[in-house]
């Protein structure tokens, strides 16, 4: 296992001049090694060019990649020693499960013990020891995608291992168990994994820490809750969560920092606030509060839906700025058409100035005193 450093760009066009024309923007970014971590992000966003790199696939054309500090930026996936798991299924349909496991540690003269002992354990992993004898192309598509993943994982020997989006073709219950499994192995196995995904509920549950990428840019990395409680972009802000976080415009008055024609930062906490254009508070830690609360926004209720554990409520102020809210299923819920109060600012609130959080101090502009 290695230690990733990346220190690089990416444009695939030539003499690339604005930021549309790089695949990624500059980045600095390391991959502890043993550590699982996810590329989350929308289609485009360089998820994919980044893992290419990473692997070799793809020379990056402004400068490079180390492994272990040792510069491998001029070498070949198989120099790199890199396992790669694609979306689709990778393995001989000829051979049976045990020989398509089987088949990396044999090209590289692993011991037939050895082999054996492993495929045993990646096989159990997986739950595959029933099939170990099956010919891979008599199996379901998800299960071939299985042998591929076990193909990804059963070298010891690999500097990393790279998936790119594996579990598509799996059914989503398989999928849920499967996600589960590779955590559970990363913790067995140890191996440095980096998982490309566009589904954020596959990142939070596989990776330890999840890179948010937009437009070629790696906005944060962080754990799950680091994104959920802390986005310090605001993109990371409304990509993850369900729905994502309020980012409500806000701007500075005489009173302090107003959101929808309300004051809901006073001036006691100016220097944090002023400079903020937008306010950011997830659905979760929006509530009802009593008419004229500091912090509160009074709001129409244009929908009120019943998500089973929650009560999802999207709301417009006079202004029509959106505030959505989720609620707890045994407080009253107001319904459609009623207006109530909606408190927006908490020991949760972040505040943004040009979509990046606002620091105060060192610390996120967070509980800001109303
Ligand atoms: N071989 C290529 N030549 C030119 N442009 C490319 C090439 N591969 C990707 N791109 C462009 O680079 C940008 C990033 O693409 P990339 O495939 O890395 O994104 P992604 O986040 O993995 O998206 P997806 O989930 O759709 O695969 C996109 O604008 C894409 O069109």
């Amino acid at each position: 296992m290695s230690r990733i450093d990346l220190d690089l760009a990416h444009a695939y066009k030539p003499d690339p001049k604005t930021d549309d024309d790089y695949a990624l923007l500059p980045l600095k970014m390391t991959f502890e090694d043993g550590g699982a971590y996810a590329l989350l992000g929308p289609s485009g966003c360089g998820k994919t060019t980044l893992l290419n790199i990473v692997s070799g696939l793809v020379k990056p054309s402004q400068g490079g990649v180390k492994y272990d500090g040792v510069d491998v930026t001029a070498r070949t996936p198989q120099q790199r020693n890199i396992a790669q798991v694609f979306q689709f299924p990778v393995i001989y349909d000829t051979m049976t499960v045990a020989q398509n496991l089987a088949f990396p540690l044999r090209n590289r003269g692993v011991a037939p013990e050895r082999i054996k002992e492993r495929v045993g354990r990646i096989a159990e992993m997986l739950e595959m020891s029933h099939q170990l004898d099956a010919r891979a192309a008599g199996l379901a598509a998800d299960a071939k995608q299985k042998i591929s993943l076990g193909r990804g994982l059963v070298r010891e020997d690999v500097s990393a291992v790279l998936f790119d989006e594996p579990l598509t073709v799996i059914d989503p219950h398989l999928k849920w168990q499967l996600r589960r499994k590779l955590k559970q192995i990363h913790h067995e196995l140890k191996l440095t994994l980096i998982y490309v995904t566009h589904d954020q509920v596959e990142a939070l549950t596989f990776a330890d820490q999840v890179i948010v990428m937009t437009r070629g840019r790696a906005v944060q990395v962080g754990s799950a809750s680091d994104l959920f409680e802390r986005p310090r972009h605001t993109f990371v802000g409304h990509f993850i969560g369900s729905p994502g976080m309020n980012l409500l415009a806000a701007r500075w008055s005489e009173q302090g920092l107003e959101v929808a024609g309300r004051t809901v930062v006073g001036r006691a906490a100016a220097g944090v606030a002023q400079a903020a254009t937008l306010l950011g508070v997830r659905p979760e830690y929006v509530t009802i509060a009593v008419p004229d609360t500091p912090g509160a926004v009074p709001v129409t209720v244009d929908q009120a839906q019943d998500i089973g554990t929650y009560w999802l409520l999207t709301t417009h102020a006079a202004d029509g700025t959106q505030i959505r809210a989720r609620l707890h299923p045994h407080q009253a819920i107001p319904r459609a058409g009623e207006t109530t109060w909606l408190q927006v600012n908490g020991p949760h609130t972040c505040l943004y100035e040009n979509e990046l959080l606002i620091e105060s101090g060192g610390q996120p502009a967070r509980g800001v005193a109303a």
